[in-house]
């Protein structure tokens, strides 16, 4: 499976020009790097512009779910669309879109952990919904949004629902770049999967924020990582029979005893 990872910097507020600038960013990706799945930023048709959520926040998924889904169409490419401000059920959501390769809405998730030091839980209402494990081509694979990567028991759910893949989508400044990095390599290690993440670059509102897209291998080798500040593609096939591997190898799932914590 060939992944194309886009790290992109976001026009604060502006989900019109973000989209043309995905679209732009894929439609030459597509024809370079012929990827099987690209995955995208959280927030990346606004930025963290809370304050004006009733503007630029989508109403259940659109204008960006039926965006992405022509382009996954178009391209037969699978998405991992990022998250998006999203104004649902009374309540406006950070939430994640899979969109499959026929254009299909195969999975959404509404970030349940809301992150205090960008004031998300002033503005935003946290997920309902439990996280799950969705598949793309038969493979299992998890999603789950920048602060959700500190909480080691979501990323332990999904892998023990089979995940073999997990994404991570973010925002993350670069003020805990070094949490940023150590968190991605040690949920890959314990989980034993591979982890495929895309995090921003610039600046909004005073914040920096780290760039350092990975992926990383099951056995925490990083494959591919995008530098701290310029806009870039991380490309990379990978080899997913290395997840039974290692699960072989080094039988942790195997060897834990749940019942006893
Ligand atoms: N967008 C985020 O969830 C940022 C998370 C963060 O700043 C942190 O965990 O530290």
């Amino acid at each position: 499976m060939k992944y194309a990872v886009y790290q992109m910097d976001i026009v604060a507020g502006n989900p019109e020009k973000n989209r043309k600038k995905v679209k732009t960013w894929l439609e030459t990706v597509v024809t370079t790097e012929k990827p099987d799945i690209v995955v995208l930023p959280e927030m990346w048709t606004t930025a963290y512009t809370l304050s004006q959520l009733e503007e630029v926040a989508d109403c259940d998924g659109e204008l960006t779910v039926s965006f992405l889904q022509q382009i996954a169409k178009d391209y037969c490419i699978h998405i991992i669309g990022g998250s998006v401000a999203n104004q649902k059920e009374g309540g406006f959501y950070n939430s994640a879109l899979v969109i499959d390769q026929n254009g299909t809405l195969v999975y959404q998730y509404d970030k349940i952990h809301l992150v205090p030091m960008l004031d998300e839980p002033r503005y935003l209402t946290g997920g309902k919904q439990k996280a799950e494990v969705f598949e793309l081509n038969g493979v299992k694979m998890g999603l789950i949004i920048c602060y959700d990567l500190r909480f080691p028991e979501l990323a332990r759910k999904l892998a023990l629902e089979g995940a073999q893949v997990l994404h991570v989508v973010a925002e993350w400044p670069s003020a805990r770049k070094n949490h940023w990095k150590t968190l991605q390599l040690a949920r890959a290690i314990e989980n034993q999967l591979f982890v495929v993440s895309s995090n921003r670059i610039g600046h909004y509102d005073g914040v920096d924020f780290a760039g350092t897209s990975m992926i990383i291998d099951p056995w925490g080798n990083v494959i591919k990582t995008g530098s701290e500040d310029r806009e870039e593609t991380l490309v990379a096939e990978i080899p997913l029979e290395q997840v039974a591997q290692i699960r072989k190898d080094v039988p942790v799932f195997a060897s834990r005893v749940p019942e006893l914590y």
